[in-house]
């Protein structure tokens, strides 16, 4: 099992300035020292995986061999069942290449009319991460979590990054764009987390965190 120590060095594995800010908050606790691939301006490495797994082993290995040093990275995804599971590992990129998150959550609500899938019941989805974590002998450990919710429409609340505006998670009425950032996690050491991101690292932090 891979195992960080106080004060480690270690590279945040993502550009996507919404993962690396929810990363930085749950990390902190934790007496390492962060930087991010943006800050040590390491190249964004092609997600050729098939899998979140792929993909995030992908992420966590090309930042640790380009910068020295032991790497985390997340891959993740909204799952939509209405749409067969999409756009799942290509969430990123799904409503195409110049487009933005307002054009990607109108391309899933529009997909999900031409379906016919207009109630709630039909409307589940859930947001998947992977996490991964490397070492520069090329060793990974990956942990996974999963928040199930439904898709609303219109999207509400401007917090968040990406599709949260349209999920609201199992069990609430405001959507994850309605969230504060501590909410959305709702993570403590003792207690699972709301978000896929959170509990995934709920998993990462009980085998390779140090212990405080
Ligand atoms: O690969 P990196 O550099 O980490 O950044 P990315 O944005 O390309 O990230 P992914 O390849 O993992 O794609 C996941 C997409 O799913 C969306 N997503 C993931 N987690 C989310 C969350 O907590 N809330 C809203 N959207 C999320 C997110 O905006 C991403 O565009
Ligand atoms: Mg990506």
């Amino acid at each position: 099992m891979l195992k960080l120590e106080r004060g480690q060095k270690l590279v945040v594995a993502t550009h996507n300035a919404g993962k690396l800010r929810e990363f930085k908050t749950l990390l902190e606790p934790f007496g390492l020292e962060l930087v991010s691939a943006g800050e040590l301006d390491l190249p964004e490495p092609e997600e050729t995986g098939l899998t979140y797994e792929e993909n995030a082993k992908i992420k966590a290995l090309a930042a640790t061999t380009a910068s020295g040093l032991w790497a985390l990275s997340d891959d993740s995804g909204l799952s939509v069942d209405g749409l067969d599971g999409d756009p799942g590992i290509y969430s990123a990129r799904w409503a195409g290449p110049d487009k933005n998150f307002d054009d990607a959550m109108v391309k899933v609500h529009t997909s999900l009319m031409e379906k016919g899938a207009m109630a709630p019941g039909q409307r589940t989805a859930a947001f998947v991460a992977v996490l991964c974590l490397a070492n520069p002998a090329g060793e990974t450990v990956c942990f996974e979590g999963r928040a199930e919710g439904t898709l609303v429409w219109p999207p509400r609340g401007n917090q968040g990054f990406g599709y949260d505006p349209m999920f609201q998670p199992k069990g609430h009425m405001r959507t994850f764009g309605e969230m504060s950032e501590a909410e959305k996690h709702s993570w403590s050491k003792d207690k699972i987390g709301l978000s896929h991101r959170s509990r995934a690292f709920s998993e990462f932090v009980k085998d390779c965190c140090p212990d405080d």
